[in-house]
């Protein structure tokens, strides 16, 4: 075969920049350094801080000393903070973090809508460890060796950070993995083991295993011993079925404001129970829900704010797409016998001319509630904005996706009353915010 010239990538060894001030935090929760070509994002560094960098790839750098630290900075309690891929923001101080996500939702805000709201209200906050109540262990087993890598993937990797305790994990669900640590291994499905799932939800904490095929009878019989022994239901699910290994485990629950609500294991679930609660008990009082209002809901879940307001006596139209939540929406509506309407539809496909979207909603005065996921409402702020509720609360986890559907809102004549921050994440970079809309 005939060779070819080929040219090789120029080699361009990077070289540590030194004295480097820290003018600013993304909202990824890195600090942004000014260069001669150009910003770089350097994780664990703070504003105001003069480090030393070593640039990685186009635009990230990696922090490699601090000259002069933050007076904001705190020592990381976490002992896996180096190498995990979580908590990222562990080595700010609380109130900072949380200033610091307020920050960049006004930013984000001025930024995509020209916004700022008439009122912040103080974040609103909880217990900041041991908050989390649902982690996806990733699972390597070294068949040669017979050892099991148990623990979270490193930042930008695929390696696996065994881990024997996460401080952010609720308490009955760190509690599970050293014993886990110590079962797996002795399992003959470790070899098609995908993921391992801790959830807390009631009336026990929920222990998830992805597998390709049913386990052997010994494997049963282990499994059925540590259920008990540690109090735990255990589910497995395969490709096509997510099911209990013991029938009667099938009824889980989680407590939302006023109520206790089904739902299945993988179906969509607030980070921080707490905070969750007071978050619908926010976007309650903002709607100033009244017994004879007819609420449109849209990324509903399984109802988690939809059961508290139609427990209020209100109507709910409320619109999920994934099927499995929408019956366990419309079953707790059953058990709890309030109105609701619950629909099964992608939002962010045309609305249909007839039914739950088309004639209903035209009236002045009807409230909307969205809670969507990241990717924000691109369709649905279009077609809630062409109904003209008189009140919009708007839940996001996502500032950026946000402010460009509040940038809609403006528009269409509605003006941003309120935000407050809900720290539903901390330690990390993720924010939670709470806005309140109303037509002028
Ligand atoms: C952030 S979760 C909120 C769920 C619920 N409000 C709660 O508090 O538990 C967003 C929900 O939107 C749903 N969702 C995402 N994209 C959707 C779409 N295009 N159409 C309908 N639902 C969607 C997801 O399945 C998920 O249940």
């Amino acid at each position: 075969m005939a060779q070819i010239y080929k040219p090789q990538p120029r080699q361009v060894k990077a070289e540590a920049l030194k004295q480097q001030l820290v003018v600013g935090l993304d909202h990824q929760g890195r600090g942004v350094v000014r260069t001669p070509k150009g910003a770089r994002f350097v994780g664990g560094a703070l504003p105001g801080e003069v480090i030393s960098l070593m640039p990685r790839g186009k635009y990230e750098a990696e922090l490699i000393d601090i000259t002069e630290a933050s007076s904001e900075r705190v020592m990381p309690p976490c002992a896996y903070y180096a190498s995990c891929g979580g908590c990222d923001l562990q080595h700010l101080e609380l109130h900072a973090q949380r200033r610091h996500k307020q920050q960049v939702v006004e930013q984000m805000l001025q930024k995509f809508a020209q916004l700022s709201p008439e009122q912040w209200l103080e974040p609103l906050t909880d217990n900041a460890w041991n908050y989390r109540r649902r982690a996806r262990l990733a699972v390597h087993y070294d068949r040669k060796r017979q050892q099991l890598k148990l623990g979270f993937r490193a930042a930008k990797s695929k390696q696996i950070v065994a881990i024997n305790d996460c401080l952010t994990l609720t308490k009955s669900l760190n509690d599970l993995l050293k014993p886990l640590r110590t079962l797996l291994p002795k399992l003959s499905l470790v070899r098609q083991l995908g993921h391992v799932e801790l959830i807390d939800l009631n009336p026990k904490p929920i222990v998830l295993l992805r597998v390709e095929t049913a386990p052997v009878e010994a494997d049963t019989q282990a499994l059925q011993l540590f259920a008990e022994q540690y109090s735990v239901a255990i589910w497995l699910a395969t490709e096509h079925s997510v099911k209990p290994l013991n029938a009667h485990d099938a009824t889980v629950s989680y407590q939302t404001l006023g109520a206790a609500l089904h739902c299945k294991p993988n179906d969509f679930l607030q980070t921080h129970q707490q905070l969750s609660e007071k978050m619908v008990a926010q976007a309650l009082s903002w709607l100033a829900i009244e017994p004879q209002d007819t609420i449109l809901e849209l990324y509903a879940g399984s109802g988690n704010f939809t059961i508290p307001m139609a427990l209020q006596g209100a109507q709910v139209t409320a619109v999920e797409g994934v099927h499995s939540m929408v019956e366990q929406l419309a079953e707790n509506a059953k058990r709890y016998a309030v109105k609701v309407n619950a629909v099964c539809a992608n939002l962010e496909q045309p609305w249909p001319q007839q039914g739950w979207a088309g004639s209903k909603f035209d009236q002045p005065f009807t409230k909307v509630l969205l809670d969507p996921a990241r990717a924000g409402a691109p369709h649905a702020i279009g077609e809630v904005a062409k109904r003209q509720p008189q009140r919009i609360v708007y839940v996001s986890c996502a500032p950026d996706t946000l402010a460009r559907d509040a940038n809609v809102l403006k528009q269409n004549g509605y003006q941003l009353k309120r935000a407050q921050v809900i720290d539903m994440f901390p330690q990390t970079h993720h924010i939670e915010v709470i806005t309140l809309f109303e037509r002028e």
